[in-house]
């Protein structure tokens, strides 16, 4: 049956322009065009296979991954794409590798801290790609707490060097990716001192290998942490272990935008506030949120199309059995999933629009607004890869005992995306961070400071913490304000509480260490609340196509009483809703999956997926899944012989004494 849809018959149902909505889904139609060239471009090119990564030995899978690499800026350079076009034709070779770090990390980490000369100097190099960079934060010690990390950075005014040294084990680098085996240079970040005084931590340039030979430095140990999660998966990524023996590099390495130290060897801090040494992280966390939705809506595409292809019981009268899609249970798994890779779509737009907001600000020297960047990005970050490790979990689930063959693709998708919950940022110590700033907006609402950006609702505080909904039937739960005035009514509350029992502690870390597990519930309302709000004003915004609006309202609607039902205990317990209106609420969500359901392929289709990046026979496009499964089984290299190396040596001899035993 090859060449024919298996799924044209759900295509037909759609009630809304697909077409349309892969322009929203893309952001705008050029973005749409240039994602679509680039993953065709990659999809068709046999170098970029990637369907036997799970069945290959670490040395080859590393050595295939260092392939594509080169072959990937043989393609940018011959075919002259733009930055934009090289990026995403990256992305869609969907392998994790050393280049991830260079661009993401290293080059941003040079243009955030350096100075004019020198970005002058260090960016051509990167960009040209004649040295490969990595970011060497996170130590054998300590991750979490950056202020704790123990490499030293000494400056020695008699030679006008910084001496870096890794004084002990835990003070060795540990986990950066691309410094195991093949970055050149590496952003460092150590305890800078100048003349027996410790400055804290700053960032530095420090090559690491030669360009000749590609052999470390004196003083400099460095190689790979070993095998991690899952066979494949990240272990096309070379974490590293890098250790300092001091290693003499000059002055002008140290990343001085924030702070310098002068040739006589003083310390001098520049106007702009420390926590820029903080920044790539900012950055890449902002990242983040929008990869969450691109990881989410592969996994909720590969389990859509399955459960429309899957039946099980229900046969009646010659008819079929039933698609899965159609149990009410599987469409309250899957659909909220599906909601969810919709809203961090639009809430990781805006907040590529508020960093670069801050960004704009901080050239202009307004440094206002950074708190409120820094607890968006930290606190989004941690809700969207939360959200989105335990939807790729599910969405195996969903796809019963074939979701769990690595021809799925959830497998290699799970293991890739989990370490998300823990770089860049550990979920929970970011959501301590969110806490911190809903507290002192708290504690700053009585000195006549008004909160603005994500926390502005805190001003009507009073207000919300009397409010009561006026939701009387389901279908007012379809009104945006209702939604919202629940939503900001939960997160004040539950942050006000937070700050009242805070404020019995004489000794504020104390109880904050005491509260922080309700300190997290808060953030996290908080935090859900912002992806409710940005969501709805997406839909403020003129949304062209038959159709388009109207199922986005559904799907935002679907995600805020989703969540509703789910925290239904914080809603009753903070007196926001009634036990009546909580109800109201689910038979709303009821009727809403039933107005999805024949749209669902549809809005997995507007994602624009090739095959080749979904790589999972049971989300591929035509819904071909029996044959192709069956085909794929035979390629197991178990399958090349009959019987298996290893059985005359064991299991023969075993069953002939067996059966000897027996016969005695
Ligand atoms: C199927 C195949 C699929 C294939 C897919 C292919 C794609 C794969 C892609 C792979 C890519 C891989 C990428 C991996 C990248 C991982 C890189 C890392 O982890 S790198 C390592 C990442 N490591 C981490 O993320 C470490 C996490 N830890 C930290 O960030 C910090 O230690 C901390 C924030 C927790 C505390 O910091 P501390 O200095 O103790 O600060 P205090 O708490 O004392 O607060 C003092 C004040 O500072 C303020 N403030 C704080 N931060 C910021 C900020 N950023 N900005 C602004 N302000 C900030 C704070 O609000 C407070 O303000 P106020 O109240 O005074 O007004
Ligand atoms: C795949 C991968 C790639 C990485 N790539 C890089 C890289 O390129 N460069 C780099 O520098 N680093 C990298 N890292 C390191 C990463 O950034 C750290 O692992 C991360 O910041 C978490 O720090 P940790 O490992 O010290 O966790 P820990 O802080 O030791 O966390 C352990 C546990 O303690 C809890 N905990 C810690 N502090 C607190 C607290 N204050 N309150 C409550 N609970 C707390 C955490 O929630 C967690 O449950 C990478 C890590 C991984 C897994």
């Amino acid at each position: 049956m090859e060449g024919v849809d298996h799924l044209a018959f759900e295509r037909n149902k759609a009630q809304f322009d697909v077409d349309a909505m892969k322009i929203v889904w893309a952001g705008s139609s050029h973005a749409l065009e240039v994602s679509d060239r680039m993953s065709r471009l990659v999809a068709s090119d046999p170098a970029f296979r990637k369907d036997n990564r799970a069945m290959l030995g670490r040395k080859e899978l590393f050595k295939n991954t260092l392939r594509k690499a080169a072959y990937a800026l043989k393609r940018i350079i011959e075919l002259r794409l733009s930055e934009e076009e090289a990026s995403m034709l990256r992305s869609f070779v969907d392998e994790p590798a050393f280049t991830d770090l260079h661009w993401g990390m290293f080059v941003p980490a040079i243009k955030g801290q350096g100075t004019e000369e020198q970005l002058k100097k260090w960016l051509p190099l990167a960009q040209k790609m004649q040295i490969i960079g990595c970011y060497a934060q996170t130590e054998l010690g300590h991750g979490s707490n950056v202020q704790g990390l123990e490499t030293t950075v000494t400056f020695d005014p008699k030679t006008d060097e910084f001496v870096i040294h890794s004084p002990t084990l835990t003070s060795s680098k540990w986990w950066p990716g691309g410094l195991g085996k093949i970055s050149t240079h590496a952003v460092v970040y150590g305890r800078l001192i100048t003349d027996g005084q410790d400055h804290g931590v700053h960032g530095f340039i420090v090559q690491l290998r030669s360009l000749d030979d590609h052999l470390p430095l004196p003083g400099i140990t460095v190689g790979d942490i070993g095998m991690k999660f899952g066979n494949g998966a990240y272990n096309t990524m070379d974490n590293g272990v890098l250790r300092f023996d001091h290693v003499r590099i000059p002055r002008d390495q140290m990343l001085m935008r924030v702070s310098r130290v002068t040739r006589e060897g003083k310390y001098v801090q520049s106007n702009v506030p420390r926590q820029l040494v903080y920044g790539t992280m900012v950055y890449v966390r902002q990242t983040i949120v929008s990869d969450a939705s691109t990881a989410l809506s592969r996994a909720v595409c590969i389990a859509t199309r399955y459960s429309a292809v899957r039946r099980q019981f229900g046969a009646t009268g010659g008819n079929p059995e039933s698609q899965v899609i159609d149990y009410k249970t599987q469409q309250a798994r899957l659909f909220p999933l599906l909601a969810s890779a919709y809203a961090f779509r639009f809430v990781g737009e805006w907040l590529k629009w508020l960093y670069t907001d801050v960004m704009t600000r901080l050239q202009a020297n307004d440094f206002s607004t950074l708190p409120e960047a820094h607890a968006c990005t930290a606190g989004l970050k941690s809700l969207t890869t939360s959200a989105t490790s335990d939807g790729i979990e599910e969405c195996r689930k969903l796809c019963g005992g074939h979701g769990y063959l690595c021809s799925s693709g959830l497998p290699e998708l799970f293991a890739v995306y989990v370490p998300t919950c823990t770089y860049e940022g550990d979920n929970i110590v970011l959501l301590l961070q969110v806490a911190r700033h809903l507290m002192k907006t708290i504690s700053q609402l009585g000195s006549g400071k008004k909160p603005v950006g994500t926390v502005a609702y805190m001003g009507r505080v009073e207000q919300l913490m009397e409010s009561r909904s006026d939701v009387q039937k389901a279908e007012d739960w379809l009104n945006p304000s209702a939604v919202l005035g629940a939503f900001e009514a939960r997160a004040a509350r539950k942050s006000v509480a937070c700050a009242k029992n805070l404020s019995k502690f004489s000794n504020p870390e104390e109880g904050f260490l005491e509260l922080s597990n309700d300190l997290v519930e808060a953030a996290r309302a908080h935090c859900q609340l912002i992806v409710v709000s940005k969501f709805i004003d997406k839909l403020q915004q003129d949304i062209p196509g038959k159709g388009v609006k109207q199922l986005l309202e559904v799907l935002c609607s679907i995600y805020a009483l989703f969540h509703l039902h789910k925290h239904l205990g914080d809603f009753l317990s903070t007196g926001c809703i009634t036990s009546k209106q909580g109800s109201l609420a689910n038979d709303q969500l009821r009727s809403l999956y039933s107005q999805v359901r024949p749209n669902a392929i549809g809005l997995v289709d507007a994602f624009n997926y090739t095959d080749h990046y979904l790589s999972s026979i049971l989300g591929r496009y035509d819904g071909n899944v029996y044959p192709k499964l069956y085909e794929e089984a035979w390629k197991d290299p178990l399958n090349d012989s009959v019987i298996p190396d290893g059985f005359q040596e064991y299991i023969r001899p075993m069953l002939k004494q067996q059966l000897r035993n027996a016969r005695l």
